[in-house]
């Protein structure tokens, strides 16, 4: 039985299965990198000598000496290939919801007298708060129209401004069609703004041959960063020059440091950087990334999609109750597959109690990420059969009364 994939990585002989360069006991079937990925093993070593050396030894020049001042930039380029970016098209720092807030505050400035924000019912909740915070504090009768998720890409009309779309719903894994999706919106005259929170790090994101406006992503999901890592943006290049940031920080002014009182913006997208990065975290994504420097996209798409396949026929084999949530056919499918269980918080609780972790999203889904660089066949056939276990038996009812009786 195959354990894992050697697929070739890029023009490396290099194996895509690579979780010996991740801190996960074997113990554990980790099914939940699209919540947050899990420790590459070289990160605790370089952090320990950003803290001692950087931080202790350099003190303030480490700016200049360890190069804090240029990290985002390095890791923009880092990330720029893996979503398909342009040279200098990425910025790093903030959340997503923050840059979410930047980049759609951004595009407001380029539609014209176009009022509508177009989003899905079942986006990510930051999203439409987000969206709906900026278009309240903007005013201008800006406003957001979240429809149901199926019926948003036959609403894209000629009076709408912004398309606010995630790439993967988080529910379902869901994947939209960026390219058809772009092409719809451009053709109505809209601009388009993808959230890629689950795709960076799972597959190959095609942000330019899309001709997608902006996106933000990520930094702790599928590219490693550890909790609460800066996560980015995407300004296509040819609205770069137009897009005036809606957080002008001095970090964004074109001469930092000239500490003049007007604001003037800074190079390509250093505008978009409002205050100072947060060194320690960016140096941990920094190196989290190098995890990626031979991976083939390609080669861990079609891994992750042949994974789910298995993964689905063996859950739906074994366990009849468990209904599939994400799409069946794998290209129409990001990195996660969800099943829906009336008592889904329940069983996912027996679930991360026998070391199989995925996670529970209201109201029903058992979602379970897919990441062939630590997951591997046997992973897939032992949380399976330790799915099936928990059904057959219906060891979840006792678990859940022991769940509730912690919390309560
Ligand atoms: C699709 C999506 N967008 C945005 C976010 C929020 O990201 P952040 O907490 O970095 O703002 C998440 C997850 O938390 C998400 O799944
Ligand atoms: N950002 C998270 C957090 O701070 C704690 C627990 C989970 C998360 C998540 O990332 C949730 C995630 N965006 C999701 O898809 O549900």
């Amino acid at each position: 039985m195959t354990q894992h994939s050697t697929v070739g990585a890029g023009s490396s002989s290099a194996p895509l299965y690579r979780r010996d360069r991740f801190l996960l006991s074997d113990e554990v079937v980790y099914l939940d990198g699209n919540s947050l990925g899990p420790l590459p093993a070289s990160v605790p070593e370089r952090m320990a000598a950003a803290v001692r050396e950087e931080w202790g030894g350099s003190l303030v020049k480490g700016w200049n000496e360890a190069g804090w001042f240029d990290l985002p930039w390095r890791i923009a380029a880092q990330i720029a290939p893996l979503v398909g970016a342009e040279p200098g098209s990425i910025a790093v720092g903030d959340s997503t919801s923050v840059n979410l807030f930047k980049v759609l505050g951004a595009a407001l400035g380029l539609v014209g007298p176009r009022r509508r924000i177009l989003s899905d019912a079942g986006n990510f909740p930051t999203d439409l708060y987000i969206a709906d915070g900026l278009t309240k504090l903007v005013g201008d009768g800006y406003h957001v129209t979240p429809l149901p998720s199926e019926d948003v890409e036959a609403a894209i009309g000629d009076d709408v401004a912004i398309v606010m779309l995630t790439e993967v719903d988080y529910r379902t894994g869901r994947r939209r069609d960026m390219k058809a999706v772009t092409e719809a919106a451009h053709a109505a005259g809209a601009i388009v703004i993808w959230d890629l929170a689950h795709s960076a790090g799972a597959f190959p994101v095609r942000l330019s041959e899309c001709r997608a406006d902006f996106a933000v992503g990520c930094g702790y999901k599928f590219l490693n960063g550890g909790p609460g890592a800066p996560a980015f943006l995407y300004v296509a290049p040819r609205h770069a020059g137009a897009v005036a940031p809606v957080i002008a920080g001095w970090m964004g002014h074109d001469a930092p440091f000239a500490f003049e009182s007007a604001y003037r913006p800074g190079q390509g997208l250093r505008k978009m950087q409002a205050g100072t990065p947060p060194i320690l975290s960016m140096t941990a994504l920094h190196e989290a990334l190098t995890l990626f420097d031979d991976v083939d996209l390609s080669a861990l798409e079609a891994e992750s999609r042949r994974l789910g396949d298995l993964f689905i026929a063996e859950v739906e084999r074994r366990c009849p109750d468990l209904e599939l949530a994400a799409p069946r056919d794998a290209v129409a499918r990001g990195s996660q597959v969800s099943f829906r269980h009336p008592d889904g918080y329940a069983i996912m609780q027996a679930l991360i109690e026998r070391n199989v972790i995925g996670d529970f999203r209201a109201p029903d889904i058992l979602r379970f990420g897919i990441t062939p660089l630590y997951t591997g066949e046997d992973d897939i056939r032992r949380a399976s059969e330790t799915i099936e276990g928990i059904l057959r038996n219906r060891l979840w009812d006792a678990d859940a009364y022991r769940v509730r009786a912690a919390v309560t």
